[in-house]
């Protein structure tokens, strides 16, 4: 359990539900990515002063509001006195995929930067549900009344229409709703966002797995458009071999965590922000390029990602940057010296210039 502060705000993170503040507006979901189709889920939680305060999901009751006397009101004209119900995402993990399979799952946003999103979008608490043997055996009815009323308190629920819950994923969303409402507990079951697609007539879902597809292909505006940011790696600046500086390249080589999921290998234009020692205040923005790679040049061993700032000179190691991923240029390749992979380096500079001037 850690209570991560940030700017003065902060996200209360329980372990168990025991560990919850209650009573609770639960946002429930694995929220991998927090894209903007999960932001339609998580606004009926948030109070009025969250970031997404305004226009609700698509035919549902405005938000609950929290007046000046911390009394919450439902659209129901349910008020609880002097009761403050804590904006909660409630989520599992590991991720579920992870229990069934055994195989560590890469995600698109790892702990720390899932409790950064989720604090930036309002939201006070995030609970994380230890998936095990005892949880995904629990039905649908012993979900909502040991986890979802006893335990976390619930006092309002929102959900994506395609949300499965219980043993072997047996309740819908509509099976929540029906449950919930013996307890006189709202559920909000929120349509799946859509965008659309190249063909104007498709209408497609946004989607962790979508937003995964684009990435691994190389297709960084798609990913970003459907997160509502840029897909962001963020890590901390180890030694490599030295050899950047050599050929008037020198690139922070990031650390970052073993879960992360790592976007196609090649070359990209870049925004980097450096992030000084107090967690997370942006000192400064810069341009750049990166690499993630083996380095066949230079008979690298391992992938790396690595970012080359433009205009900046200075020492990096330790500092923790984050890396904006602006478009693929290429592919990694083999050059047959140093001098034709600086040649490249020197061009895929120009590039990379061209299209984040041209963003601005
Ligand atoms: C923009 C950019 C493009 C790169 N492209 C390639 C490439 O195509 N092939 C390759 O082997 N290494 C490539 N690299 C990685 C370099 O080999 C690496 O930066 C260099 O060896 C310095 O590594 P060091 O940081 O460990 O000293 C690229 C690096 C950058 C910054
Ligand atoms: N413009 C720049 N972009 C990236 N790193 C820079 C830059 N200027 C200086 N550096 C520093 O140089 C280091 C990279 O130099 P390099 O020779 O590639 O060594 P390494 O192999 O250890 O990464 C960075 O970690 C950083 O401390």
């Amino acid at each position: 359990m850690l209570n991560l502060s940030q700017n003065g705000c902060s996200v209360w993170v329980a372990s168990s539900t025991q560990l919850a503040l209650t009573p609770t507006a639960v946002a429930l979901g694995k929220f991998d990515g927090v894209h903007l189709g999960h932001h339609r889920v998580i606004q009926p939680v948030l109070h009025a002063g969250g970031q997404l305060s305004q226009g609700g999901a698509q035919g549902f009751a405005p938000v609950q509001q929290l007046n000046e006397n911390q009394q919450l009101t439902t659209e129901q004209g349910r008020l609880t006195n002097q009761e403050h119900t804590y904006s909660t995402v409630v989520t599992f993990h590991p991720h579920p995929q992870e229990f069934f399979t055994g195989q560590p799952r890469a995600l698109l946003t790892p702990l720390d930067e899932k409790v950064e999103k989720l604090r930036s979008l309002g939201v006070e608490q995030l609970v994380l549900l230890p998936f095990d043997k005892e949880l995904s055996a629990l039905s649908p009815e012993e979900f909502v009344e040991k986890i979802l009323v006893q335990q976390l308190q619930c006092r309002r629920i929102s959900v994506g229409q395609d949300f499965c819950f219980g043993k072997q994923r047996r309740g819908t969303a509509r099976d929540l709703q029906l449950l919930a409402a013996k307890y006189d507990i709202p559920v909000t079951i929120v349509p799946l966002q859509t965008y659309t697609d190249t063909a104007p007539t498709e209408e497609i879902p946004i989607s962790t797995s979508l937003i995964r597809h684009s990435l691994e292909s190389g297709d960084i505006k798609n990913a970003n458009l459907l997160l509502g940011r840029p897909y962001t790696l963020i890590g901390i600046v180890v030694q490599g071999q030295q050899l950047g500086r050599t050929i008037g390249f020198p690139t922070a080589n990031l650390q970052l965590p073993n879960d992360k999921f790592i976007p196609r290998q090649g070359v990209y234009a870049v925004r980097v922000e450096i992030l000084s020692e107090t967690p997370d205040i942006t000192v400064t923005q810069n341009l750049g390029v990166m690499n993630i790679g083996n380095r066949p040049t230079v008979n690298g061993t391992g992938s790396s990602v690595e970012v080359h700032l433009f205009d900046w000179s200075g020492d990096l190691y330790g500092q923790k940057l984050a890396v904006q991923l602006v478009e693929f240029l290429r592919p990694e390749q083999k050059f047959p010296s140093l001098e034709d992979l600086k040649t490249q380096i020197q061009l895929d500079c120009t590039v990379a210039r061209k299209i984040l001037s041209a963003e601005c």
